[in-house]
């Protein structure tokens, strides 16, 4: 669950190039929920996304995390709760080491310093039947070189290992924007899944439409860093995809 109150976030406040990017926010996400925000470029979406993640702290307003006062914590403290997967396939994992290396890495993110998971019979096993999940082959070649795979196979492991160490948040800013039409279905098809599967609170910015109708429980368009509409799920299943093209007439 998180709880956004009153958040504001300016950008070099008092100087000529002030930015107001978010503009007294207030928003509940339920625990489950899948909420898909959208809206013009530098209307504050990613702002906003970066003030749940703690990588921008805001002007004033608060931001908890199921119950939990996250608006001082920086971003490694709330990485307890929240994953991140973003728009750039090569940011989420390491090219040099092996796919099964990676995901030893992602099992540990949390976890104090100098902890290690050895790479023993079960962990490769566990690994091997997350990876097939994705139904792309992938588990066949886990000892392969991530720097190896398209981006749309990264993509899609990078959200498998996103969730590998427990975490209730998942927040994906554009994480199909690099990809092809057939590598980003596969990546969306798959944040849905592991979203329901894990009964995770998702936020997905995207500039795809069509996704925006397709995935999520809840649909927001941002303005001028401020929420214009919020569309609810009973609300949802009576738009038309071609309402959301009109949002932006
Ligand atoms: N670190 C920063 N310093 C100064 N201004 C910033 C910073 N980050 C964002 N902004 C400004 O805040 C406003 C909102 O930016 P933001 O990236 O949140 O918008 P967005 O809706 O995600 O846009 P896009 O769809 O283009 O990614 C923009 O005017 C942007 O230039």
């Amino acid at each position: 669950m998180i709880d956004i109150k009153q958040i504001y976030k300016t950008f070099n406040k008092g100087k000529p190039n002030q930015v107001n990017a978010v503009n007294g926010i207030d928003l509940h996400i339920e625990t489950g929920e899948f909420v898909v925000i959208i809206g013009s470029n530098g209307s504050g979406k990613t702002t906003l996304l970066n003030l749940v993640a703690g990588s921008v702290i805001p002007t004033s307003g608060t931001v908890s995390i199921d119950g939990n006062d996250a608006t001082d914590l920086a971003d490694y403290r709330r990485s307890q709760w929240i994953a991140r997967v973003f728009q750039n396939p090569l940011s989420g994992t390491a090219s040099d080491l092996s796919i099964l290396d990676n995901f030893r890495l992602a099992a540990i993110r949390t976890k104090p310093k100098g902890l290690s998971i050895g790479v023993n019979d079960h962990f490769k096993k566990d690994v091997k039947e997350k990876i097939a999940t994705l139904g792309m082959g992938l588990e066949k070649k886990i000892d392969q070189p991530m720097g190896t795979l398209s981006g749309g196979q990264r993509q899609a492991l990078t959200l498998l290992m996103s969730i590998m160490d427990s975490c209730q948040v998942l927040l994906l800013d554009e994480p199909t924007a690099a990809l092809d039409p057939r590598s980003a279905e596969i990546v969306m098809k798959t944040a849905n899944k592991l979203i329901k599967d894990f009964k995770l609170t998702a936020i997905l910015i995207t500039h795809n439409l069509k996704d925006a109708y397709n995935y999520g429980t809840r649909i927001i368009q941002m303005s001028e860093g401020a929420i214009l509409k919020d569309i609810d799920t009973a609300k949802k299943t009576t738009l038309k995809q071609n309402d959301l093209f009109d949002w932006f007439g």
